[in-house]
């Protein structure tokens, strides 16, 4: 069980995390989804608080908008009035004179402008205010993401945070511009439109009312067929994806392999529900589309009879029809609208409770409180690391390291090895405070890293890890990581320290040579060079190479040694290293067994021991042998 369930730091648990995760990658099923909403209404209530939240600071935008919609709304209404005018009292029951229907002519083109114009202003304030109220809430997602800690990564697949990132927040920016304009201009028509049908003729008004049951009949029936249809096809789309990107993302083993086919053919599957999910949500909708226009003619050849007869009568004029005709027919619009937006709706919400899930996770490892804070200067680290009796686990019931005591002195180069599983990276990740340790304590100078703030321990700490992460960037704002703080002459002192200038000078554009993704273009060892020349340039007292040679040829790895040298000169360093080779000339080396402290000494006083260092030693010989 992972170790938040047991009500320790994060509120929102694994189980929750990953079925969320799985409903993202597409493995939700409609009852599911279900099930889940049913589960979480407190929390829905508080995603949609949450919207509003984000929408407070521009309720006066949307003042505007209402107001432009109401104005809209009346011009457009007022339109078949003015006709019933026209009719009844000019052309039939009028004295032949122009200059009336001239008027009304004219102040019927403007009713058209003003419809023109604030709908124009309307779409363009809900525009602004829908994009903005999501690039907020993008910016805040971003932020929030890269401050949770690494137990939340383990958990949460990075391609459900990269759906929730864009298209997530692109429904929810759908709710602001399409679904928030149905709720307020279409029940607003619906209401303006039966005033005005009670104004003109009340008995006609309630004739027509007759038909309010079945169109709510009608459009309850398709809803939720509408609605199967359209989570059938988001399910099948969040697969075809979910595959796409997986199968991306391993392209070498699939073309090593010669897997092309087998794929091809699993992907073609999955395109052809997606491309059934599609057609049949189309069906539906062009099935609900056209129902709702052979009921709105049937309408309006119910109300023209009833009328026709009533104007036979003499008790309804003929204006007044034609008025009910043209509101009848605007009437099935904004309901029509209004069914077809409950589908946004609902993936809104979905989207909003997925949203909410992440930002109301609270990140595991918090900052001290003031009263614990220590006050401590980075810049003045001795570099004393103490590991006392530490226990960690990562999920509960499956320990990791057990009763670790290391003491570590200022300056010292410590190797770290072991096999695969052994706990080296663990108990690096404890002292970069990825992770908190479950019993004991881990201190930088004698202070608990507990008591120190994140951003000054990881200015404390310098990590350089196997695979160095470049970003798109050029190799100026790599090895400064984006800081103008750092001058360029800084950089480039810094590079020529590690021995990466000459390499950066034959570049096409040199220290601003742009580097695509990851840095691919620069090979293994050149990248490794410019991850050490951050550390010079960022100074920090204590270094840790986590497996930073691993993936080098020897001659590579004779320059990174050498930059090694200096980089470290000065600090204390913790090497993990599965090649020994690499740590055989460290202070003194640790040997980790299955989360325990095996054996510690110089290389020389390991071999001496003929014990289980010696055992590794004579492996990785054979090994080199081999190879
Ligand atoms: N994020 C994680 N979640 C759960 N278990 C983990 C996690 N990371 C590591 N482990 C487990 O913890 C144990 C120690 O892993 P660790 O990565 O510290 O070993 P290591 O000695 O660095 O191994 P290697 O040399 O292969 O990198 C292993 O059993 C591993 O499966």
């Amino acid at each position: 069980m992972p170790k938040d369930e047991s009500g320790r730091g994060n509120p929102s648990s694994a189980k929750e995390a990953g079925s969320h995760a799985s409903a993202a990658s597409g493995g939700g099923t409609d009852e599911t989804e279900t099930a889940e909403k049913d589960r979480k209404e407190p929390a829905k209530t508080a995603a949609l608080q949450a919207l509003l939240s984000y929408a407070k600071p521009h309720r006066l935008t949307f003042l505007g908008i209402f107001g432009c919609a109401l104005l809209a709304i009346l011009a457009e209404l007022f339109q078949p009035y003015l006709v019933k005018i026209a009719i009844d009292d000019h052309l039939i029951g009028g004295d032949g004179a122009m200059r009336p229907l001239i008027v009304i002519g004219l102040v019927y083109l403007a009713l058209s402008a003003v419809n023109l114009i604030f709908t124009y202003i309307q779409n363009n304030l809900l525009q602004f205010a829908g994009q903005s109220i999501v690039a907020s809430i993008r910016k805040r997602l971003f932020r929030h993401i890269s401050r949770l800690s690494m137990s939340f990564f383990d958990r949460y697949p990075i391609g459900s945070l990269v759906t929730l990132e864009s298209s997530d927040t692109e429904t929810i920016s759908q709710f602001f511009t399409q679904v928030f304009l149905s709720l307020v201009r279409d029940r607003m028509t619906l209401i303006l439109i039966i005033f005005f049908m009670f104004q003109i003729d009340a008995t006609l008004a309630w004739y027509s009312m007759l038909l309010l049951p079945v169109i709510a009949l009608i459009a309850i029936l398709f809803r939720s067929v509408l609605r199967k249809a359209y989570q059938q096809t988001r399910t099948q789309l969040s697969r075809l994806i979910a595959y796409l990107a997986e199968n991306l993302a391993g392209m070498s083993l699939i073309q090593a392999y010669n897997q092309q086919d087998e794929q091809f053919e699993r992907f073609s599957g999955r395109n052809e529900q997606y491309l059934k999910a599609n057609l049949k949500e189309i069906k539906t909708n062009v099935l609900f589309n056209r129902s709702f226009d052979i009921f709105g003619n049937v309408s309006v050849a119910f109300l023209a009879w009833l009328g026709g007869v009533t104007v036979f009568k003499g008790t309804v004029e003929v204006g007044v029809l034609y008025a009910f005709i043209t509101y009848i027919r605007q009437f099935f619009q904004p309901i029509n609208q209004i069914t077809q937006q409950w589908n946004t709706l609902q993936s809104t919400s979905i989207s909003m409770d997925r949203l909410w899930k992440i930002l109301s996770t609270e990140p595991e490892i918090k900052d001290p409180s003031p009263k614990d804070k220590a006050e401590v200067d980075w810049k003045r680290t001795a570099g004393r690391i103490d590991y006392n009796n530490v226990d960690f686990s990562y999920v509960e019931g499956s320990r990791v390291l057990r009763k670790l005591d290391l003491h570590i002195l200022p300056g010292e180069t410590v190797g770290i090895v072991g096999t695969t599983g052994a706990g080296k990276s663990s108990l690096i990740s404890l002292l970069t405070r990825f992770y908190d340790v479950d019993a004991g304590s881990v201190c930088i100078d004698g202070t608990d890293i507990r008591r120190i703030e994140q951003d000054t321990l990881h200015r404390m700490i310098g990590l350089v890890q196997q695979e160095p992460y470049l970003y798109s960037g050029t190799i100026l704002d790599n090895v400064r990581l984006f800081r103008e703080e750092f001058s360029r002459e800084e950089v480039i002192r810094a590079c020529q320290a590690v021995g990466a200038h000459p390499l950066i000078q034959r570049l096409k554009d040199g220290y601003d040579t742009r580097l695509s993704e990851r840095g691919s273009g620069l090979s293994a060892g050149e990248r490794q060079l410019i991850s050490f020349a951050r550390i010079l340039v960022f100074r920090p007292r204590i270094l840790i190479l986590d497996e930073a040679t691993a993936n080098l040829d020897s001659h590579t790895e004779q320059l990174v040694q050498q930059a090694l040298a200096v980089v470290s000169e000065g600090r204390t360093t913790l090497v993990i290293a599965h090649r020994l080779s690499t740590i055989m000339h460290a202070d003194r080396i640790i040997v980790m067994k299955q989360g325990r402290i095996v054996e510690q000494g110089t290389h020389h006083q390991l071999l001496g021991k003929r014990g289980y260092y010696e055992e590794l030693y004579r492996h990785s010989q054979g090994i080199a042998a081999i190879g």
